[in-house]
């Protein structure tokens, strides 16, 4: 899986023309229990927002072996399985690089979440997520997971990181990377 095949989900040019960073961005779910584990960002970019576990893919491995990876450092969680449910441009004014998120949920793990030096761990209820003390993209997609569809959504912010000046976003039939 590398960034060129996110080409058949996201045709712009304008699009095509960026470079790009890979990232991960993780949610561990208890199905029974209706809940979803977020961090509070302790620091570094995101600081002080709660959101998914997740940050760089590292040249040496894959998205999936990243995700994995960022999942153990920062909560302590080991995935059992993986299931990619988004995929997320970011385009920030003035910044020449996009983000390119792919999201997965865990249903399965091992170990007990523990505190980590970038994030401070707790479940919430996954219909009264924290919204205000999220990025202002993720009260917007979230919905989609609730359902259950796939998606991938593109948004371009402010350079105030707060603002998001432009959007598209709908639902994937499937997003399996060939
Ligand atoms: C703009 N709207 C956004 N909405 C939801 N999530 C967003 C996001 N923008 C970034 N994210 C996530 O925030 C983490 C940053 O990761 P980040 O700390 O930079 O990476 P990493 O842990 O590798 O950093 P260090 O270089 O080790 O500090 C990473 O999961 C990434 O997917």
């Amino acid at each position: 899986m590398d960034t060129r095949s996110v080409a058949r989900f996201v045709e712009d040019a304008e699009h095509q023309a960026m470079a790009h960073r890979l990232y991960t961005l993780v949610f561990p779910m208890n199905k029974q229990d209706g809940k979803v584990l977020l961090g509070m960002k302790k620091r570094g970019f995101g600081r002080d927002k709660f959101n998914g576990f997740g940050g760089k893919v590292e040249a040496k491995e894959t998205i999936a072996e990243g995700a994995a990876r960022e999942l153990a450092e920062e909560s302590e969680l080991v995935a059992k399985s993986m299931k990619q449910c988004g995929l997320l441009l970011f385009y920030f004014e003035n910044d020449p690089v996009a983000m390119e998120v792919h999201v997965f949920l865990v249903h399965e793990y091992e170990g007990t979440e523990a505190e980590s030096d970038e994030m401070r761990p707790q479940w919430f209820d996954i219909h009264d997520l924290p919204f205000k003390l999220m990025w202002a993209d993720d009260s917007l997609w979230w919905p989609y997971v609730l359902k259950g569809q796939k998606f991938v959504g593109q948004f371009w912010f402010k350079a105030n990181q707060a603002t998001i000046a432009r959007q598209k976003l709908g639902a994937v039939e499937s997003l399996d990377f060939v």
